[in-house]
């Protein structure tokens, strides 16, 4: 006999469905630098992630950091600035982002999925080829005199293609990887990649079945500020064309838009500070967040 009350029944029979659907699939989850937030919240996130790898999913891990390098940057008394949501990056400046990154960010979220029980292993993009990169430039319409301008925001990179081989031999190996957004051109050089747009690249190249993005906010705002639960990709390119969809919240919409063109089911960007909020998006009919779909 177990304790199990009629409650928690109804819970785990709710649920058994969507482990069905889950089973031995790829879940890629983002998991930003604002999301992180008190240890307590990084505890909460490790143990979902380790019960998703013990109840049968696959779950990959790529992590942010914006707001940690920001506070080495201040210990540094260095200032960045950004454009479209990318930080400009200078050589110094990388040496700094890929030290946070691949450094104390990537070793706490796998500890913190290695102390809930599940073995995870933090590896950076430029491990085993995973991320080969490529530079990218940024245009702006300068205000004044209305002439399109292109920036070079430094090493600043994109994925231009992705190695799943260390990432398969981890996941058949029931490792869940947990991965920092830094990325290795052909020649050699590193670059800081935004980590949104490492994991939809990822999320497309390994064929998952859900990229789910994890940040501070509840999902998409309208341009009255109410939260849209579900989204097309037409009424996202409106909202960055509008306006209304701006700054962190452009890399993350066009990573959903990138992963679904590349077969991925479905791509969710949801409130990573909410209690289980990894867990309820994939095991509840009510989901959470914004989901966006073809
Ligand atoms: N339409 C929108 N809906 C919600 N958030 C938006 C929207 N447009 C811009 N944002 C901003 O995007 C931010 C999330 O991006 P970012 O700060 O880069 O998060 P993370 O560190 O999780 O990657 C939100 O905190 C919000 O300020
Ligand atoms: C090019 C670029 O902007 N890279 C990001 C990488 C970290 C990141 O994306 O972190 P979040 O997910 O927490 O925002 C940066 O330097 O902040």
């Amino acid at each position: 006999m177990t304790d199990a009350t009629p409650d928690s029944m109804k819970i785990l029979a709710g649920a058994l469905p969507f482990l069905k659907r889950y089973d031995d699939q790829i879940v890629v989850v983002k998991y930003g630098g604002h999301a992180m937030g008190e240890e307590e919240t990084a505890l909460r996130f490790g143990r979902d992630i380790a019960l998703l790898e013990q109840v049968g999913v696959n779950p990959v891990v790529v992590h942010g950091g914006g707001p940690q390098i920001n506070a080495m940057l201040k210990r540094l008394n260095v200032q960045s600035t950004f454009v479209q949501g990318l930080r400009v990056t200078d050589e110094a400046m990388l040496d700094v982002v890929e030290m946070v990154l691949a450094g104390p960010v990537n070793k706490q979220v796998a500890e913190a999925i290695t102390r809930a029980g599940a073995m995870a292993v933090g590896i950076s993009g430029k491990d085993g080829g995973l991320v080969r990169a490529r530079k990218v430039t940024r245009t702006v319409r300068d205000p004044g005199s209305n002439l399109e301008q292109v920036l070079d925001l430094g090493f600043v990179g994109e994925p231009d293609s992705i190695d799943t081989k260390v990432l398969k031999l981890m996941i058949g190996a029931d490792i869940v990887p947990v991965v920092a957004p830094v990325g290795v051109g052909h020649d050699g050089q590193t670059y800081n990649i935004n980590a949104d747009t490492v994991a939809g690249a990822i999320a497309g190249a390994l064929g998952a079945e859900r990229l789910l993005v994890l940040t501070d906010v509840a999902g998409v705002k309208g341009p009255d500020g109410a939260f849209i639960p579900e989204m097309t990709v037409a009424r996202v390119k409106q909202g960055i064309s509008e306006g209304w969809i701006n700054a962190g919240m452009i890399p993350k919409v066009e990573t959903c838009i990138y992963a679904i063109e590349r077969g991925v089911k479905g791509a969710v960007i949801l409130d990573g500070r909410v209690p289980h909020a990894v867990l309820r998006e994939l095991f509840t009919d009510s989901g959470a967040g914004t989901l966006i779909k073809p």
